[in-house]
């Protein structure tokens, strides 16, 4: 950032953040800040520990210590305050497979108290954005992983927030399927902070302004794409090997 950039707002903040089973540290000491308008990629192998820190993030469960903090706002102590600028898309999706996407939304319009007049125009919305109309009644057990992942990516915009927590939306997908999310993805980005969990490295390419990778718990890299390929040599899959496997 040069001197004459006004630092962006931190919107997402893991400030030592650990999480501890028993005497495994799932996650150690995680500190990292998203910036206003960001979207940073979360990197990191198998069981690195970030869907444990995305969950402390969102504060769908207690970190061991540290804070977390959406817009500003501790999400253990004024996590309602937080929640309504969060979306967050969990792992597998926070979806009920009797539901159709429509009750569901319907039902998450509910429990977030919209009126009827804003209940009709958000799901709307967020089916135009998820392009979902073709699978509005269907139940979401009957539905392809693609569409899946969609309607959970609908649930996550509903209320209009504007930090989104994706937790893998593309694992899983055909490159057909993958290209739409990337595209719903980055035209979110430009009114949004994102965080977006993921193993593959050209979407960190395609999408990202800066990367965080995890590795065994603890970050081991913050920064931009471009000097993350210097680490690897000018190869970012040369980079993930280097710090996932050095420590
Ligand atoms: N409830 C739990 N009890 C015990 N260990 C857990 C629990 N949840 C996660 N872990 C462990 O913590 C570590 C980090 O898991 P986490 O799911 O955060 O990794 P991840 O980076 O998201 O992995 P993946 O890319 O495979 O989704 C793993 O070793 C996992 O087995």
């Amino acid at each position: 950032m040069t001197e004459t950039q006004t630092p962006r707002r931190p919107m997402i903040e893991a400030v030592g953040l650990s999480k501890f089973y028993g005497p495994f540290a799932a996650a150690r000491d995680v500190t990292f800040s998203v910036g206003e308008g960001e979207l940073v990629a979360f990197l990191g192998p198998n069981g690195a520990g970030k869907s444990t820190t995305m969950k402390m993030l969102t504060g769908y469960i207690a970190a061991s210590e540290g804070t977390a903090r959406i817009a500003g706002h501790n999400m253990m102590e004024d996590r309602i305050e937080g929640s309504r600028h969060l979306g967050y898309l969990p792992e597998n999706g926070p979806l009920y497979p009797e539901m159709t996407p429509l009750t569901m939304l319907e039902f998450f319009a509910d429990a977030r108290g919209m009126s009827k007049a804003m209940k009709k125009d958000r799901i709307e919305k967020v089916v135009d954005i998820c392009d979902l109309s073709s699978v509005l009644y269907k139940a979401v057990s009957k539905l392809s992983k693609g569409f899946k992942q969609r309607v959970g990516m609908s649930q996550a915009l509903l209320h209009e927030p504007d930090v989104l927590i994706l937790d893998e939306p593309t694992a899983g997908l055909d490159p057909n399927q993958i290209r739409g999310v990337r595209a719903t993805m980055k035209r979110l980005s430009e009114t949004k902070t994102i965080l977006l969990s993921t193993h593959i490295l050209q979407e960190v390419e395609a999408m990202a302004d800066r990367v965080v990778m995890i590795n065994e718990g603890r970050v081991v890299y913050d920064g931009d794409v471009t000097k993350l390929r210097e680490i690897g040599s000018g190869d970012l899959d040369n980079a993930f090997h280097t710090l996932t496997t050095s420590s």
